[in-house]
């Protein structure tokens, strides 16, 4: 099944191995975007305060009432299975390279460890084409197969609902650190978001190998779609605690991303995840990860800093970091990954 077979790249340190059993999570907000439909202002604020909330003592929250019609996802996720189900020689037809990252992958590591999946990735906005490309220079082009009738509207389609949610979840979220409700809108002009598209089938070892390795998400926000199988684990806050992300019907979970935390001055902090995969159910999941410009300079923002809370961060440019991190996916390396923490100030007393 999806053309993988079990060997030793798959299988995790014993320390970050699943236990036989994960405690369901109880406790991840669960928040109603409808109020925003509404448009009444103390119903705005009062929803802005609780994804404030989520952001600080999760990073991790469920949204219901997100106005993204249900027709749109449906297409989305029909268009997915399509895809995985097709040959694996028509999913090759489109396979990444390191030159031309984005269409279809099997072979991706977290932490140097081999994921159970395979992915399908694409950008909803193609940058323009460079003149000539350098070398090294990567090319941002969707890989769109063939004969696969609808998978491109649908995917298109879903794009434009995340991209309006994601903005509407920005604004909430700039909100509630009392900034302009539009503060943080300006870094997503040239953004660099993509979509994936996860195939996790079902796994011989589940109890050695993970569908994702344990990591936080890069960007500033991830919208993800989850099916009914569940295998989604956040490490809870409170006690350390893996614990399992319930599926709810016609539900988005929000991931609060590395570029929040630092925007943020580390108000809010970015979860640590990953998947869990069964011997029994193939699973699909579809993230949107919501990026900015890959100019963009990220560093706490001035009006979050002062004398008494200093930034916490030196200023890293994201389109560097981004593409060091999605080269340590894409290959096993012997060195560690980047991770933001290289960019923390250390702190004298
Ligand atoms: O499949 C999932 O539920 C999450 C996948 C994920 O964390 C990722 O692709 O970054
Ligand atoms: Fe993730």
């Amino acid at each position: 099944m999806g053309g993988l077979s079990m060997d030793q790249s798959f299988v995790q340190a014993p320390e970050h191995r699943p236990k036989p059993t994960v405690t369901e999570a109880t406790g991840i907000p669960l928040i109603d975007l409808s109020p925003l439909t509404a448009g009444d202002a103390a119903a705005v604020d009062a929803l802005a305060a609780e994804i404030g909330a989520a952001s600080r003592d999760w990073g991790f929250f469920v949204v219901t009432g997100h106005g993204v019609p249900a027709e749109a996802v449906a297409r989305a996720t029909a268009a997915q299975r399509a895809f995985f189900a097709l040959p694996a020689e028509r999913k090759a037809a489109v396979r990444r390279s390191e030159a031309a990252p984005l269409g279809y992958y099997e072979s991706e590591h977290t932490k140097n460890v081999r994921d159970w999946k395979e992915v399908f990735d694409l950008v909803p906005r193609e940058p323009p084409p460079p003149a000539a490309v350098a070398d090294g220079e990567l090319v941002f082009e969707n890989k769109w197969p063939e004969d696969l009738p609808g998978f491109r509207e649908a995917l298109e389609e879903y794009a434009r609902a995340m991209e309006e949610l994601a903005f509407r979840i920005l604004e909430l979220i700039a909100r509630s650190l009392n900034l302009r409700p539009d503060r943080l809108h300006g870094f997503f002009k040239d953004q660099t978001t993509f979509i994936r598209l996860n195939h996790y089938p079902p796994c011989p070892s589940p109890d050695l190998a993970l569908g994702v390795g344990r990591h936080k998400d890069a960007g500033a926000l991830t919208i993800l779609y989850q099916d009914d199988v569940g295998g989604l684990d956040v490490r809870r806050r409170s006690d350390g605690e893996w614990v399992r992300v319930k599926p709810v019907p016609n539900s988005f979970i929000i991931n609060v991303g590395d570029l929040i935390q630092v925007w943020s001055n580390d108000r809010y902090e970015s979860a640590e995840h990953r998947v869990s995969v069964n011997s029994a159910k193939e699973r699909f999941s579809m993230p949107y990860f919501f990026n900015p410009a890959s100019y963009t300079m990220v560093e706490p923002v001035e009006e979050l800093v002062s004398e008494e809370d200093p930034p916490r961060y030196d200023a890293y440019n994201w389109g560097d970091f981004f593409s060091t991190r999605k080269n340590s996916n894409f290959k096993k390396l012997s060195v560690e990954n980047i991770q933001i923490a290289h960019f923390k100030k250390t702190v004298t007393a």
